[in-house]
């Protein structure tokens, strides 16, 4: 051998000696802390599993969740990386809402120049994100769920209409339920984002808008890869110059906004109350908003505030308690941001939230109610009392349910809670330590950048929490059962000031169009219904795989 081959020989071996001493130390991580972990290769298994789809993404969070049984929290690996799998309650709500300032932010910062529809709440890091927060919270507030209930209806009745037609000859019909559903959602969303007729009820076929946006949730092979590659170092797509997203979805979304903007720029009117109306007109008033920033401010707190209310009563009236004083913290911190002169609401931030909202819109809302249309079609009990209480405050109400009835439907409340405990539509919640945080009562700091995850799907089956957790029964958010729940382990929406923004119209949007399916027909299983709803692996949601077949027969 000479010399040089001699030296080759050296240098690779003292490479492969410093990698393999480097990847020994971070598997060693969590043991060297003293911390109880689940083996870095059945996280690998994991990991793998959902990258190449042989399993959902949340299944490999429930597994980590159940090797730690006994602990409060435990070491897991993504990839090499150390993460920390939270399992205690407590601990849950302190970290996510007193905690936040060490866990503000889901991942990375996103590059707007790889990802044009970067500029959404899901991905926004930091103070961007805390301005885009408090810019939207008033899109929520009480006066405009009010105007997006009339549109609602709207599509609830032709909804309805298209089932009288289809029930006409027979008084039935069979139909794929998450089919029906995700048309009227499409519907919903499209009007309330855009101001947008998507006409999905009416022709589903032709829906371009419908089959682009199911695809934002949807994993493929960019994806799969970006999402390997961000694991492995953060920075390796950015430096790959790789963007998650699919161009096509990409181009066709921006498009629309575009196209959408620049006819809305024409229509001197302004009287159309879309989220993308309200988004021009605050990004036009950026200019002037340091006059009118402490109004804006009380707006925030109350339209946070008023979130909070709707969530499950009781139980949660201590929350409410700790989301008033943290949607005041979030309006202080705002009307601070307030003075910042960077414009907030660019084309970019308009853009990645209309995005955010039609995917979250369509996706999140419809697998919601095809998950309790599929329970209701099992449980006529609970379908029958639901009636009855719909047809009561119908009756009380002079025949038709307004905005303000929706409250005084307490079962439907049950339901659609015991639904979203059974199928959490978002599985899982994740965080990024973004300041290294000392575990309390320990010695243990997390570091920056390791990442806190959450398994609500483990929580809301976790049978010390919710005995016979594969059992549906809204029972367990009666008014006598409802205060027994323990605080952090029922989290649909998350908790904290990242909990979901637009919860209450999610909650409007499911419960009309339950309201709508109940009210004029029975729901029933048929030979076609699956047994078992089987999840669709290619989501980051939970929502079913394939269609599920119900039977509707007219009431008479
Ligand atoms: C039943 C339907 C829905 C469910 C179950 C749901 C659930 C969730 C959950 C669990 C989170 C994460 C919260 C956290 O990390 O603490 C979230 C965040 C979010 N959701 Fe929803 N969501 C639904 C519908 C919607 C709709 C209709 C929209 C928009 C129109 C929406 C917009 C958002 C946004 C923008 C965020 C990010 C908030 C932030 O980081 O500041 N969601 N949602």
């Amino acid at each position: 051998m000479d010399v040089l081959s001699l030296n080759s020989v050296l240098v690779v071996t003292t490479a492969l000696l410093l990698g393999w001493l480097a990847v020994r130390d971070k598997l060693n991580y969590w043991a060297k802390r003293g911390v109880p972990y689940v083996s870095p290769w059945t996280c690998l298994t994991g990991t793998l599993g959902f990258l190449f789809k042989t399993q959902a993404m949340y299944e490999s969070f429930v597994a980590q969740y159940d090797a730690l049984e006994g602990h409060p929290y435990g070491g897991t690996f993504q990839l090499l990386n150390p993460s920390v799998m939270l399992r205690d309650p407590a601990m849950i709500k302190e970290w996510l809402i007193k905690g936040f300032t060490n866990f503000h932010d889901r991942g990375p910062e996103p590059d707007e120049k790889l990802d044009k529809l970067s500029g959404n709440l899901f991905q926004l890091t930091g103070d961007k994100w805390r301005l885009v927060r408090q810019k939207l919270s008033p899109i929520f507030s009480t006066a405009k769920l009010r105007i997006m209930y009339q549109t609602l209806k709207g599509c609830a009745e032709e909804l309805n209409a298209h089932l009288q037609a289809r029930c006409q000859a027979t008084g039935e019909t069979e139909l794929d339920v998450k089919d029906l559903v995700s048309n009227y959602t499409m519907d919903v969303i499209g009007a309330c984002a855009m101001g947008i007729k998507c006409n999905a009820i009416q022709d589903p076929e032709n829906c371009t808008m419908k089959k682009i946006v199911k695809r934002m949730f949807r994993f493929n092979w960019r994806l799969s890869l970006f999402q390997f590659l961000e694991m492995a170092n953060p920075r390796l797509p950015r430096l790959l110059g790789l963007s998650p997203r699919d161009k096509e979805v990409e181009g066709y979304l921006e498009e629309i906004t575009k196209e959408a903007i620049r006819m809305k720029q024409q229509d001197t009117t302004g009287t159309r109350k879309d989220f993308l109306q309200l988004l021009m007109k605050y990004s036009e008033e950026e200019g002037a908003e340091s006059a009118n920033g402490e109004a804006q401010s009380k707006e925030i707190a109350n339209g946070d505030a008023q979130s909070r209310e709707i969530a499950i009563g009781n139980a949660q009236s201590k929350e409410i308690a700790n989301g008033d004083a943290k949607s005041k913290e979030i309006a202080n911190g705002d009307a601070k941001a307030m003075e910042h002169e960077d414009p907030v609401i660019t084309e970019n931030v308009i853009m990645g939230v209309i995005a955010s909202f039609l995917s979250a819109g369509l996706e999140p809302v419809s697998a919601t109610v095809t998950f309790c249309a599929y329970e209701l079609a099992h449980h006529p009990e609970v379908q029958e009392k639901l009636f009855k209480e719909i047809q009561a405050v119908r009756k009380e109400s002079g025949g038709e349910i307004k905005y303000d009835d929706l409250k005084k439907l307490h079962y439907l409340d049950q339901v659609v809670n015991e639904t979203l405990r059974k199928y959490p539509i978002a599985p899982i919640l994740g965080r990024k330590c973004t300041e290294a945080f000392q575990i309390p009562d320990s010695k243990l700091v997390l570091e920056k950048g390791i990442n806190l995850m959450i398994s609500t799907m483990s929580l809301h089956h976790d049978p010390k929490y919710f005995p016979e957790p594969e059992k549906f029964d809204p029972e367990r958010f009666s008014e006598e059962n409802v205060n027994k729940i323990i605080p952090g382990t029922y989290l649909p929406f998350g908790d904290g000031p990242r909990f979901c923004i637009a919860m209450r119209l999610a909650l409007m949007d499911v419960k009309t169009m339950i309201i709508t399916l109940v009210s004029d027909y029975t729901l029933h299983t048929c030979p076609k219904t699956v047994k078992r709803i089987e999840i669709d692996r290619h989501l980051f949601t939970l929502a079913p795989k394939g269609q599920v077949r119900l039977r509707l027969k007219k009431r008479s």
